[in-house]
């Protein structure tokens, strides 16, 4: 799951990049891979900054004030396609037509058919493996198509509306166009989040694009409203357009924004995140209660498994009249592990983000409270550090039910077997989890928890859980393609080989950040050394 941001500020001396860079770090939890911004100054000019690494190791204050321009677009990583080679990091650029800048979240499930028309029909050259890079140049083939010196709004719906009909898959996007303003659209069936705010300022009204509320909240925005699945909004400094460009097709959000990825104070298409959290502790505490009596156990303490699960863990021990202890501590400098690369560097970091305190476990019988279990890797990993500071038995419940199927729409589970419920009971996931029971809450009641509060969404993407999915196009050699390209066995050997991986290749660069490389001391290329980006392509 990726971040995207675009901002237009009504004053264009007033520079866009702080106020994106702050809107970035609150949507870190959507991507910690990469990140970057690009802002549009005065004459048209692009200034970018990007690289691989958090909002806070990226932009220091000196690469902020690089970043002239009252508006701009940002990005933060998640990487679902492609590599996580910083030449991907995001906001991609075209310099024609016009000057385009993309931001992308979600992923596209035809990337080989649209890599053969961009080379045989659109004879567009794509430099990179990311689908977003193959999205933005649809999005340019169709705005060059109009032949325009100067183009307008309705220019811009028709290139968005026919790059619907041309694509299939996820996808919220943040575009810029050199000069002109910030465009956001969603795919047809509105799998991924983007909402549009506006603030008043001194000379008139700034307006944001976001992946979630919870910026506009933070940077003073008001008015949010989600962008309409099928829909474009275009922001000039002359006002807003929106229209509905896709033909109709079911709106269908990703469910697992509200179990996961989204933070818990945003509201995404209405619905509050923390209160369908609540909910699905509620839910979930009935079927602990059927399961608990069934096997004719007793609970002492529920305990959450930070950070994400702890809104519903409370909620149902309330409903059962359970104590709830925070058993965990979670160190707060440890990101989400479930999104960083490589099972290895996800088995480690769960032991270095949470440790188990022996006064809340030593002797007990304890209800550990996740919101998923994907991989089993953290569950794995905390109900042996449970036993080992004395618990006598660890019963985990999860918000979720089972995940059984690959998912295609921007977060990476590509492959089946690497997820504990595949070709499993839940007998046999909680003997591969080492845990004494484990519970599952069901798909209906996960989909009412959320529903409840926006009944007027007929169905959300609940395709990690069922095997069927939205947009179609999903075939079971897709599927098999995707595993052979992107299980994390093959990621692992990819970036073993990769010399640029190996340090080998530091000043051969992907192309399309080469500016991020002009300072690479450090952890990450921190980019020191942000130039407008039109002039920076061809100079050695
Ligand atoms: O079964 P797994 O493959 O381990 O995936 C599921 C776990 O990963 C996530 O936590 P994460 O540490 O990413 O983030 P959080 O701090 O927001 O809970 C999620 O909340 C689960 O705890
Ligand atoms: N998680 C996402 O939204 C990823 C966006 C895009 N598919 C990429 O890999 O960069
Ligand atoms: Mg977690």
């Amino acid at each position: 799951m990726c971040g995207i941001l675009g901002l237009l500020l009504h004053d264009p001396s007033v520079d866009a990049a702080p106020d994106i860079c702050e809107g970035l770090s609150l949507l870190q939890h959507r991507g910690q891979d990469a990140c970057g911004i690009v802002t549009c100054g005065p004459k048209g000019r692009f200034f970018q900054c990007k690289a691989n690494g958090m909002v806070r190791d990226v932009f220091d204050e000196k690469a902020i004030s690089k970043l002239i321009g009252g508006m701009g677009v940002g990005h933060v990583r998640y990487p679902t396609a492609g590599s996580s080679n910083h030449a991907e990091a995001q906001p991609f650029y075209v310099n024609s037509p016009y000057g385009i800048v993309f931001a992308h979240n979600g992923n596209l499930i035809d990337g080989p058919s649209l890599l053969q028309y961009m080379d045989a029909t659109a004879h567009r050259h794509i430099n990179t493996s990311s689908d977003s890079e193959l999205l933005l140049n649809l999005f340019a083939n169709n705005l060059q198509q109009t032949g325009k010196f100067r183009i307008n709004e309705d220019d811009i719906f028709n290139a968005i509306g026919g790059l619907m009909k041309q694509c299939t898959g996820a996808y919220a996007c943040v575009a810029m166009l050199a000069g002109f303003g910030i465009i956001a659209f969603r795919d047809p069936n509105g799998i991924r989040p983007v909402g549009v705010a506006s603030r008043r300022s001194n000379s008139g009204k700034d307006y944001l694009f976001a992946s979630e509320s919870i910026v506009a909240d933070a940077l003073g925005f008001s008015e949010w409203e989600d962008v309409k699945p099928g829909e474009a909004v275009i922001i000039t400094r002359s006002g807003v357009s929106r229209k509905r460009v896709a033909e109709h097709a079911t709106f269908a959000p990703d469910i697992f924004e509200f179990v996961y990825f989204a933070r818990p104070d945003s509201v995404l298409d209405g619905i509050s995140v923390y209160r369908s959290r609540m909910a699905m502790g509620d839910a979930l505490a009935v079927e602990v209660d059927k399961v608990l009596k069934q096997h004719g156990i007793t609970v002492d303490v529920v305990i959450p498994v930070p950070d994400t699960s702890r809104v519903a863990a409370l909620n149902l021990a309330q409903k059962l009249s359970l104590p709830y202890r925070e058993g965990f501590i979670k160190n707060r400098y440890v990101g989400r592990t479930f999104i960083m690369p490589g099972q290895q560097m996800r088995r480690k970091n769960v032991r270095r983000k949470l440790n188990a305190m022996a006064l809340e476990f030593s002797g007990k019988n304890v209800l550990l409270v996740d919101d998923s279990i994907v991989r089993g890797t953290t569950s794995k990993e905390i109900i042996q550090m449970a036993k080992d500071v004395g618990a006598k038995k660890v019963i985990v419940a999860s918000c979720a039910p089972p995940i059984r199927y690959s998912n295609v729409y921007g977060i990476d589970m590509p492959s089946r077997t690497e997820l504990v419920a595949y070709g499993r009971t839940t007998q046999e996931i909680a003997e591969a989890i080492g845990a004494d029971l484990v519970v599952f809450q069901t798909l209906p009641d996960l989909v009412a928890s959320v529903r409840q509060f926006n009944p007027s969404i007929p169905t959300f993407d609940c395709s990690v859980f069922t095997g069927e999915y939205v947009t179609g196009g999903v075939t079971e050699e897709y599927l098999r393609q995707l595993e052979l390209l992107r299980a994390d066995n093959v990621k692992h050997k990819l970036t073993a080989n990769s010399r640029e991986d190996k340090g080998e290749g530091s000043v051969v660069n992907g192309f399309h950040d080469r500016e991020t490389m002009v300072a690479s001391s450090g952890p990450i290329n921190r980019a020191d050394d942000t130039v407008g980006l039109h002039n920076t392509w061809n100079v050695s």
